[in-house]
């Protein structure tokens, strides 16, 4: 066995209510002036206000920069580092869902390291620290609140970079699930769908590990047996939080075996045409597991048990053809939509999406090597 190695926040805190002392800790950490990273939906719904409230009653005073935009830009990470600066904060607090926690990162890096956000897209770029960040979650998810990555849209270029680096790590992660309870299905459904992805993507992955094998499947049968409930009864506290925690193991998973193609195509939709992550990864999925199931048959029978299919006696083939057959009655049970022509996505934009996915990082890893022609072929497979 290769060396591996296993990245993930020194503390985790997890289940409903657990916010409460999550604040408390900012102040023991000793921290006494943090710029709250949101965006203007959670901002509107006064969640960033309650937490302000929250922190003031511990000693620790804050300011809300409610500027991460959906697939948050390079600009955004300037306007929040400004403010971060203005307002002389010692540490970052995100609230909210990837976006907020990536917006973040980019923010709490460029304070210590200096530079612009782009000069960190790659592989541990940044020389030191970044300025401690603590992510409080409200979707489950992207489980960025726990990952080493961070997913910067330039803007002039129009693509979604990665910042792969551990000093993105955030020292502190929050999964309250009383915060989730306000997900409109949609989200519920885009979001358990980008949690899914992460499993199966890294179960599959060229960089799977025991360890990383263990948090997908669980992931993978959490998810199944939750996610359908999340989205027709947002209510439902004991569904959401066993969505908090398969996103979160989920991640366990990626942040350690990386992804693959779906991700890599999935990262050109929300950067060319600023589509929603989670419903691009749920349109790929099945597109590309097809595309992988030759190689990785016996993973995906794996992961079509965890998702609860009878696989005894099946070859492994029959049992790739059934993972994804119930990972597309998954998708269609909770309202994702079925094709990319639904979302906007163009044919003649098909050969400059699929050159940049050849770029993303996420491809490195994925089963099955694909060339130019592969990919785009996926991309129409998935109109
Ligand atoms: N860094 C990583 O490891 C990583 C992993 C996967 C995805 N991502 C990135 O994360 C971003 C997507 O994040 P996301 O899917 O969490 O969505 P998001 O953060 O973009 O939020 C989507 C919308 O949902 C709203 N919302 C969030 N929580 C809510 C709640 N509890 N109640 C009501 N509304 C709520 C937000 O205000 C926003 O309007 C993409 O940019 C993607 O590239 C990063
Ligand atoms: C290389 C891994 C980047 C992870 C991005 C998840 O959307
Ligand atoms: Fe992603
Ligand atoms: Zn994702």
């Amino acid at each position: 066995m290769t060396e591996t190695t296993f990245f993930i926040p020194s503390l985790n805190m997890m289940g409903a209510g657990c916010l409460t002392n999550a604040v408390g800790n900012v102040y023991s950490y000793g921290f006494r002036r943090a710029l709250i990273v949101t965006d203007s939906v959670m901002n509107s719904l006064g969640v960033a206000d309650k937490l302000g409230a929250l922190l003031a009653a511990a000693g620790v005073s804050s300011v809300i920069f409610p500027g991460a935009q959906p697939n948050p830009t390079v600009g955004n990470v300037e306007a929040g580092l400004a403010l971060l600066q203005q307002e002389q904060c010692d540490c970052v607090i995100s609230l909210g869902g990837g976006s907020s926690h990536d917006c973040a990162k980019g923010i709490a890096l460029t304070a210590t390291n200096g530079g612009s956000i782009r000069d960190y897209e790659g592989v541990d770029k940044s020389a030191k620290a970044q300025l401690p960040l603590i992510a409080i979650n409200t979707t489950a998810g992207t489980a960025s609140e726990m990952t080493r990555f961070c997913i910067i849209t330039d803007e002039q270029r129009m693509v979604k970079m990665a910042i792969v680096d551990r000093n993105v790590t955030p020292l502190l992660s929050v999964n309250d699930p009383e915060l989730m309870l306000g997900k409109p299905p949609m989200l519920t459904a885009a979001t358990g769908m980008d949690a899914l992805t992460h499993a199966v993507e890294a179960y599959v992955s060229v960089a799977a590990t025991p360890i990383t094998d263990a948090c997908a499947l669980k992931a993978v049968s959490i998810i199944a047996g939750n996610l359908r409930t999340a989205v027709a009864e947002g209510n439902n506290l004991a569904a959401r939080e066993a969505m908090a925690y398969a996103g979160f193991m989920a991640g366990m998973a990626f942040n350690n075996a990386s992804l693959g193609f779906v991700h890599a195509m999935a990262h050109q939709l929300g950067g060319f045409y600023d589509l929603p992550h989670g419903v691009c990864n749920a349109v790929l999925l099945p597109h590309v597991e097809e595309f992988n199931a030759d190689i990785a048959a016996s993973r995906l029978k794996d992961v079509a048990h965890a998702l609860g299919v009878d696989t005894l006696g099946m070859s492994d083939r029959q049992g790739a053809d059934a993972c994804i057959a119930a990972i597309r009655r998954l998708s269609a049970d909770i309202g994702i939509p079925s094709g990319l022509t639904q979302l906007g996505v163009k044919d003649q934009d098909i050969p400059i999406l699929a050159a940049n996915a050849l770029k993303d990082a996420c491809g490195l890893t994925n089963p099955r090597r694909a060339s130019q022609a592969d990919i785009e072929s996926i991309f129409r497979a998935a109109a």
